[in-house]
């Protein structure tokens, strides 16, 4: 079981024209990752993966090939949630067959307003159809899903769920989570807020962006861990220079565009009804590509 810890990518994943997997473009995104980022693991079927936007053989496909192009290479965390508790937990068992991930995700269950009785029972049911360990994948800004201290500390009473990955801006509860939880993995999931995350000492950070800018969230990391703020917050203004540029050009559009101009050969079309991007925004991506090469450490 390989370590769930440092610079993780939200994998991207490469659509055809027609909304169909482009396998072999995604295959080839996630050599990059291993090759080029060297990251330290990957989250399979996320929001970057435009998870919610696919059907589930689509989704089984995704998981199946991450684990033939990664297993024993980094750390593999499969993102099942949703608000379809049958298909979550058909998928659980999938990856469970796949034996290649060290760990399931799944998002807090979105658009009705579930009770946290509801929300705790479909946690218990995903991890028992797998027996696998779980992170709680918790972004309140996209789901409306706001968990509170105690109540992670109920869904931590089951001894599967080892962490969560925490999509929030709420750096408070964040302290109080590694504080009265020191065992759980926290593993941060704004990437614009990396290094006051490492501050309050995350074990780790998932993110869409280190698909591309991981050299510099490696080297935030270390600055961190050497002690010296002033570098890390330094290489934290490089990397949200990239990261507002991107946000404001269409964010997984731009990422996989810069991807596609970093040499990675895949079709990296986006799935509706998400829209491609125009031609004046490939032109911008193409500026924003190259500043953040100049600002990639070497
Ligand atoms: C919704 C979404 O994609 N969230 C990602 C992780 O949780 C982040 O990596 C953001 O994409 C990134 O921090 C930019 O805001
Ligand atoms: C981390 C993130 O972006 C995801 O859920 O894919």
């Amino acid at each position: 079981m390989t370590k769930i810890k440092g610079v993780i990518s939200a994998l991207l994943v490469s659509y055809n024209s027609d909304g169909t997997l482009d396998e072999a473009g995604t295959r080839n995104i996630i050599r990059y990752n291993l090759e080029q980022n060297k990251i330290d693991g990957l989250y399979i079927g996320g929001s970057t993966g435009e998870n919610f936007l696919i059907d589930t053989d689509t989704k089984k496909r995704i998981f199946k090939l991450a684990a033939e192009e990664a297993k024993g290479k980094c750390a593999l965390i499969a993102q099942v949630g949703g608000i379809n508790l049958l298909e979550s937990l058909e998928l659980a068992k999938y990856v469970k067959e796949l034996d290649a991930y060290d760990a399931l995700s799944a998002v807090t269950p979105f658009y009705y307003k579930f009770s946290f009785a509801e929300i705790k029972e479909y946690y218990n049911q995903i991890i028992a159809a797998a027996d696998m360990d779980m992170i709680i994948y918790s972004i309140p800004f996209l789901t409306g899903v706001n968990l509170s201290l105690s109540q992670f500390g109920e869904l931590y009473d089951n001894p599967r769920v080892i962490g969560v990955k925490f999509t929030a801006a709420d750096f408070y509860l964040l302290e109080r989570l590694r504080f009265a939880y020191p065992d759980k993995l926290i593993l941060s999931g704004f990437d614009e807020m990396l290094f006051p995350a490492l501050v309050y000492k995350v074990d780790g950070a998932i993110g869409s962006t280190y698909n591309l800018n991981a050299p510099l969230a490696k080297a935030i990391f270390a600055a961190v861990a050497e002690g010296n703020n002033d570098k890390a917050l330094t290489l934290q203004n490089k990397m949200n220079n990239f990261i507002s540029a991107v946000l404001d050009n269409g964010l997984y559009q731009t990422l996989k565009e810069c991807l596609k101009l970093a040499g990675v050969d895949a079709q990296m079309c986006v799935r509706p009804p998400m829209s491609q991007l125009s031609t004046s925004q490939k032109e911008k991506a193409v500026e924003i590509w190259q500043n953040l090469k100049a600002d990639l450490p070497q």
